[in-house]
């Protein structure tokens, strides 16, 4: 069978897969191999969005693929992979049936086209379709407890693009300019799909690519008057952006080089300014002191899951278990160069209560400092804070407006 035009796209999306499902990788680690051999822009915002449709919806597409097979097939066997990624196509993606087995049945070549080719016809015969809001997986349900159910609804689509602008003023202006809506000062909302680097001003850098729940964290510090501030975990650089044309004297500091190529790139397209340290936080010794630390910890990132579903799969109590004891160690060092009066922040894009409410409880047990809680007016409209006084955000919040990430803020005075 000679191959169809589209079969390099969804090859790569099986190796996405494979490599989520099976080894436990994120999408971004795995992309650029996997995208050898595909040409263009369109054919990898193709393979992308398989492997996105066929993560979100993984659940719901494996129930189809059982109700039409007498023997289950095996979570990791290869057909059901290509399976799902045929449904996906199909039932999210609109893609005509015959360019769907053209495409994806040369992927089993040696293999059983003739089961998948079966079951995918079977189930279009019978015009399958998938509910209304992704199900979650069972061990996903019993991690986000209550909120799971208000949380899948933000998954139905991905994510619109938000934008932070460096100067707060011009919001009215800017969302108008740019065909957005605005849910608070500083931010526009962009269409889906907005293809950003191309947009007339981009090269101009009086804005950045940030979720509306991300640019909270460093707007809990206000404005900075000169202040010093340290970032302490700040690569690609989102957060130090914000602090910087909020007035503070920033101070970015990460452990990967490859990041903080990302930050000063950002720092210079904005034209924002930040002394850019590469080290590990653990080890680091500041030769001054700051007023303001934020620590936007790295964490398992399942808040990000509308962008980066692989995080509904790959995610489990042990890497919860290993970050929560990385973000410890990060706070004790923070709270150590803490001067009195000074204000810490500390952040996570986690929906998991082992890395935000819980750490939030035992910096309050460990630590001589003092909460400052949020308040509704630092907040977009929508959004409250706990009665704690502390930020949780997830995807299913403000759902008329296209909802926002997962992120758990909190904020603390060193007395
Ligand atoms: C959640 S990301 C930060 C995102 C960033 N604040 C922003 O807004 O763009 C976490 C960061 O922590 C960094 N990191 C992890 N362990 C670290 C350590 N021991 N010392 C310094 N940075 C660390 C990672 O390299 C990663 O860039």
């Amino acid at each position: 069978m000679a191959t169809a035009s589209g079969f390099p796209a969804r090859r790569a999306a099986l190796q996405l897969l494979d490599a989520v499902m099976r080894r436990g990788e994120t999408i971004e680690q795995t992309e650029k191999a996997a995208m050898k051999g595909v040409d263009g822009p369109a054919d990898r915002a193709l393979a992308r969005a398989i492997a996105g449709e066929t993560l979100r919806w993984l659940t719901d597409l494996d129930t189809l693929i059982d109700s039409a097979t007498k023997k289950r097939l095996p979570d990791d066997a290869k057909p059901r992979m290509v399976l799902r990624m045929m449904l996906a196509q199909a039932l999210r993606l609109d893609t005509p049936g015959h360019a769907i087995v053209a495409t994806c049945l040369p992927l089993l070549s040696g293999g059983p086209r003739r089961l998948a080719h079966g079951v995918f016809s079977a189930l279009m015969k019978r015009e399958a379709s998938l509910p209304e809001v992704p199900t979650l997986s069972d061990s996903v349900l019993v991690r986000w407890g209550e909120h799971a159910l208000d949380i899948a609804p933000g998954l139905i689509d991905p994510p619109e693009v938000d934008i932070a602008l460096k100067d707060a003023s011009e919001t009215a202006v800017r969302a108008t300019d740019m065909g957005g809506v605005s849910l608070m000062p500083g931010h526009v909302r962009l269409p889906r799909g907005t293809p950003i680097e191309q947009m007339p001003d981009y090269a101009e850098g009086s804005w950045w690519v940030q979720d509306l729940a991300a640019q909270l964290p460093a707007r809990l510090l206000g404005v900075g008057e000169g202040e010093r501030a340290l970032d302490l975990c700040a690569a690609p650089g989102g957060k130090t952006l914000a602090l910087a044309a909020a007035g503070w004297n920033v101070t970015a500091l990460d452990i990967s080089g490859k990041r903080l190529k990302m930050l000063r790139d950002n720092l210079k397209r904005t034209e924002l300014e930040a002394e850019v340290v590469k080290a590990n936080a653990l080890t680091y010794h500041p030769a001054k002191q700051f007023g303001a630390i934020l620590l936007d910890a790295p964490c398992t990132a399942t808040g990000t899951c509308r962008r980066h579903p692989d995080v509904l799969h790959r995610i489990g109590p042990r890497q919860i278990g290993e970050m929560s004891e990385i973000q410890q160690s990060l706070i004790n060092q923070a709270v150590e160069w803490l001067p009195e009066g000074a204000m810490f922040v500390y952040a996570v894009c986690s929906l998991e209560r082992e890395e935000g409410e819980d750490q939030a409880r035992w910096i309050d047990a460990t630590f001589d400092l003092e909460p400052v809680p949020v308040t509704a007016d630092e907040l977009p409209r929508g959004i409250a804070p706990t009665p704690e006084g502390w930020v949780r955000t997830h995807p299913g919040m403000l759902p008329d407006d296209g909802g926002l990430d997962g992120f758990f803020i909190a904020r603390w005075r060193k007395r």
